[in-house]
Order: structure tokens, then C-alpha cells, then sequence
């Protein structure tokens, strides 16, 4: 038995960082990886997303040069082995960057094996079991696949496999209307397939409000993406050439080449032998955690998708920044201290922070809100991509800014002026007075707070 001051299981977002933090200070770390390191994001997740994201946007301006006076002789077409090998290579590059920089630290010992726990001090891997008085959990999440008929019978793709196509699906089905959905069903979209999204509930991204939804819905569309919501009994079958597809009542059956299922993630965590060290998991395998990411049991703590407290990249670092202030810089961080913030990658995206409107409203504000069509936005109207709106809401009593949306070109970018502010707790009519730059898109943020209105509820 090999004895650690730290073991680390799994590699992903927050875990290796910690680990590295740990070991440049003396601390002897074990970093346990199954798989690839970097985790979800840089193998699976969104390295390789966003590089595909990137070449269907390439396609698309490519398809639009008319509108710009840019003339493309012949027509527009996707290799998708050129564009799966960037996608890789982006992977590779950052994967390979890991492995060299633990190779270069002192203290930190990789091994590549899948970790259980034997005891709560104890993992075994490999055969050989390592003792450590701090155990550390990051082994995120994997895609979940509901129950379906047909589903086992057809070969259905989820997030990871669809990364490994080489050719573009003539017919894609994606189940699933939220984050990788819809990422997805624009991309593919865009490289040339007929994509049909096929959601279970209401309306697409259901955790945003519904203007936001019916943008989403109305951008997807238009590009020729079929949207069917309600779709609650999805059946599969397969047939010589295809696969059929049937759902809703009255029941719609459609024919296409590929599946992709994007119903969600579970954590990894129903192989790790948790029972052994004592540490609770609820009935979805999340990890519970308090305040500063300490599970039930002294000495183990749960960092990213795994502890249910975030499902996004940003948010499993923040686990990392969190115990590493508390651990060694002794600070009292708390996750509670976070405000939740995340992008779609649809084009133009998604940005948000905060609450929606309707929780806002549901959990009893006096609320403030303010919207703006992109199209009276200078910098949409000059790019001529003018789809989506900017919307804030805002707390009356207080001033303080409870969340927003920004559906449109540059969202992603442009919603940090809102995150900032809602970090450094400024009331809106500080921000009013900011100069910002034209012609962009953040410009619009102070005139935006200016037009801050309680709306009667509609
Ligand atoms: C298609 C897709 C696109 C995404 N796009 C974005 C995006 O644009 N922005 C964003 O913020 N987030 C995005 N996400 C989410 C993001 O990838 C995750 O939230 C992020 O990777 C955080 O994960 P983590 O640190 O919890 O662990 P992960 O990155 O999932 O890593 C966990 C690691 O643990 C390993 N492991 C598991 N069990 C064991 C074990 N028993 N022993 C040893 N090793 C083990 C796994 O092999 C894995 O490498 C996306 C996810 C997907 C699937
Ligand atoms: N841009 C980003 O940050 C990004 C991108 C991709 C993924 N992610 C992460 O990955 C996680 C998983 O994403 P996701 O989109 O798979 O999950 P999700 O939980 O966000 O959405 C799943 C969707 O599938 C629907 N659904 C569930 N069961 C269904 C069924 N049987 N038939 C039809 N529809 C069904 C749900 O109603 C929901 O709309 C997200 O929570 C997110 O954190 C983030």
C-alpha cells in the first residue's frame, strides 16, 4: 500500500488543479484517471463541441456570402473528417498539455486505472490499494438513456459517439431539446443533415423563460430544423435502411439514418464503491455536499457535475478555486457565494446569468424588467444577424440586478457586463451612467437598465 497526503478521482475540471496546487506546495497527491485527462470538457464535452460549433458557423457565413456581396463559386459542402480531425486535434493539444505538466510536477503521481474505495481512507486501482488522509471525488457525468421502446435496438448515438462520425447523416433524430440537443441539432444543420429535435416537454431549453424558448424555437426553424415539443411516448424501430421514429399522440412517425439521444447526464458515481466509505449519494447518484464541497464523511469532498451544485466547466473550476481557498489560503469561500451563469452554443448564443423571470417572480420579488429586440442593436444590424433579445430584471426594492438573458450575437460575451455587476453587487443605476464602446453589443447594457419597468404579469 502506497500512502498520499491526497488522492484525486477522476481528472476533470477541478480535481487536477487542486492536485497541482497541492503538490507545488509539498503535498505528496496521487491523481487517479480512468480514462482521458481533462475529463468531459476537453475530450467529450466542450473543446471539441465548440470547435465543431466553429466549423458549422464557417459553413453557414460561407452559405451567406451573397447577402454580404461576398460571391463563393459553387456549392457548399462539409468534410466532416476535416472537420472531426480539428475537433480532435484541439483535444489532443490541451489533453497532451495536462499530461506534460503533471509529468513536470515533483510531488504528483498519475495512474491510470478506474479507483473504488475500499475504506474512507482507502482506494484501491489497479490491483493496488493507496491510503490518503484527504480523498478528493471529480468523476463527473456520463449520458443518460431513458427507457424508450426500440432504444436497444437501434444504434443510437449520445454526445460522445456522434464526436466520432465522419460522414454527415443524411435524416438525424435528436431526443432531447435542451443544452446538447440544440447545440447539436444547429450544427449538424449547418453541415447538412435534415434534423428533427424531438423534446418530451412544452418547449425547447425549458429551464429559460418562455420568450426565450420561442426565440430559440423561432432561430432553430428558420434554418429548417424541424421542432416537435410534447413528445411524450417515443418509440424506435428499426427497418433495412433506417430507423423510424414515432412519438406524440396523434402519433408522427418519421424515417431518418441516425439517433442522437441528449436527454441529460448522470453522475459517475454507481461504480465507485461510495457504501464502502460511508459517503451518502441521493437517488439521482449525486454526491451531497455542504457549503464548502465536504461530503458526509470527514475527509472526502465531491467537486463538479458529481455534487449536483453545477453542471458546466466554469462551475466544477469554481469547486477547485473553493477548497483551494479554504485548504490552503485560508479563506472561507462558499458555494453558495455563486452566482449561476452559463451559455448555449446555438448561433447567435444563449448568455445568462441569475434567475429567469419567472423564478424571479416566483420567489416574490418586486420585479423590474427591461427587453430589447437585437434588431435595435447597432452591431446586430451592421453583422445583418439581428435574431434574439437582451432582457434584465431587476429587484425594485433593492436595485440590485436578479439576473438576464442575452439571445444574440455575441450573448456569451456581452452578458459578463451583467455578471460582473451582479458579482460586485452594484445597483443598476451605478451601471447607467457607464460610457461604454461603440458599436457593440454591451453598449446597449446602461440603455437597457434605463427602460427597467415593473410589467404587470402576462
Ligand atoms: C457535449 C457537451 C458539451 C458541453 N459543453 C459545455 C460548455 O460549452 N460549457 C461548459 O461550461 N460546460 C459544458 N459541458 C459540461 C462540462 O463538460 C462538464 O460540466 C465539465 O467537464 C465538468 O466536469 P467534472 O469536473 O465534474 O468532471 P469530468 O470533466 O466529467 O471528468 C471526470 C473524470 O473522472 C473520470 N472518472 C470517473 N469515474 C472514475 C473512477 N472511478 N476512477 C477514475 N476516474 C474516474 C472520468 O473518466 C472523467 O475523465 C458540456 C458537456 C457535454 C457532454
Ligand atoms: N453550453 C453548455 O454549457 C453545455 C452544452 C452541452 C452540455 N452541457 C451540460 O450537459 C448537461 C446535459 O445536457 P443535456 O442537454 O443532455 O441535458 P438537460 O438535462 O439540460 O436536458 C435534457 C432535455 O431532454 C428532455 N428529455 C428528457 N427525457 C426525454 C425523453 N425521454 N424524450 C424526450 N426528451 C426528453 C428534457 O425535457 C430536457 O429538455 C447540461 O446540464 C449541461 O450542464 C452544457
Amino acid at each position: 500500500m502506497r500512502t498520499f497526503d491526497a488522492i484525486f478521482v477522476g481528472a476533470g475540471q477541478a480535481g487536477p488543479f487542486l492536485a497541482a496546487r497541492m503538490a507545488a506546495e509539498g503535498q505528496k497527491v496521487a491523481l487517479i484517471e480512468r480514462k482521458y485527462l481533462g475529463g468531459t470538457c476537453v475530450n467529450a464535452g466542450c473543446m471539441p463541441t465548440k470547435t465543431m460549433v466553429a466549423s458549422a458557423r464557417a459553413a453557414f457565413v460561407a452559405r451567406s456570402g451573397d447577402r454580404y456581396g461576398v460571391r463563393i463559386g459553387g456549392s457548399i459542402s462539409v468534410d466532416m473528417e476535416t472537420v472531426r480531425s480539428r475537433a480532435h486535434a484541439v483535444t489532443m493539444n490541451s489533453r497532451n498539455g495536462l499530461r506534460d505538466w503533471f509529468a513536470g510536477l515533483e510531488n504528483m503521481t498519475v495512474i491510470s486505472g478506474h479507483a473504488t474505495f475500499v475504506d474512507s481512507r482507502t482506494v484501491s486501482v489497479n490491483g493496488e490499494e493507496l491510503h490518503a488522509s484527504r480523498i478528493f471525488i471529480n468523476v463527473g457525468a456520463r449520458p443518460t438513456v431513458p427507457a424508450m421502446p426500440g432504444i436497444e435496438d437501434i444504434d443510437y448515438l449520445t454526445s460522445t459517439t456522434i464526436l466520432q462520425l465522419d460522414s454527415v447523416p443524411a435524416r438525424l433524430a435528436i431526443i432531447g431539446g435542451s443544452y446538447i440537443g440544440l447545440e447539436f441539432a444547429q450544427m449538424f444543420r449547418r453541415f447538412g443533415s435534415e434534423v428533427t429535435v424531438i423534446e418530451k416537454g412544452p418547449r425547447l431549453a425549458p429551464r429559460e423563460d418562455e420568450d426565450v424558448s420561442a426565440a430559440i424555437a423561432d432561430i432553430l426553424t428558420d434554418e429548417g430544423i424541424e421542432v416537435h415539443t410534447n413528445a411524450n411516448t417515443i418509440s424506435f424501430a428499426r427497418d433495412p435502411s433506417a430507423i423510424s421514429v414515432r412519438f406524440g399522440d396523434p402519433a408522427i412517425a418519421i424515417s431518418v439514418t441516425h439517433v442522437l439521444v441528449a436527454t441529460g447526464r448522470k453522475p459517475n458515481t454507481d461504480d465507485l464503491g461510495l457504501d464502502k466509505a460511508g459517503v451518502k449519494v441521493d437517488s439521482r447518484g449525486i454526491i451531497p455536499v455542504d457549503d464548502e464541497l465536504r461530503t458526509n464523511v470527514d475527509g472526502i469532498w465531491a467537486l463538479g457535475d458529481c455534487n449536483g451544485r453545477g453542471a458546466f466547466t466554469h462551475t466544477s473550476y469554481n469547486d477547485f478555486e473553493i477548497v483551494a481557498a479554504n485548504l490552503l489560503d485560508g479563506q472561507k469561500r462558499k458555494v453558495s457565494d455563486r452566482i449561476p451563469a452559463y451559455a448555449l452554443y446555438i448561433d447567435p448564443p444563449l448568455g445568462r446569468v441569475g434567475m429567469t423571470e419567472s423564478q424571479a417572480r416566483q420567489a416574490g420579488y418586486s420585479i423590474l424588467v427591461s427587453k430589447r429586440p437585437m434588431a435595435r442593436v447597432g452591431r446586430a444590424n451592421e453583422r445583418g444577424e439581428t435574431n434574439g433579445f437582451m432582457k434584465v430584471i431587476a429587484d425594485a426594492d433593492t436595485q440590485q440586478i436578479l439576473g438576464a438573458a442575452i439571445l444574440g450575437i455575441e450573448g456569451d460575451e456581452a452578458i459578463h457586463g451583467f455578471i460582473d455587476a451582479m458579482h460586485a453587487k452594484v445597483p443598476y443605476p451605478v451601471l447607467k451612467w457607464a460610457v461604454p464602446i461603440h458599436p457593440t453589443v454591451s453598449e446597449l447594457i446602461p440603455t437597457l437598465l434605463g427602460d427597467l419597468k415593473a410589467l404587470a404579469h402576462k
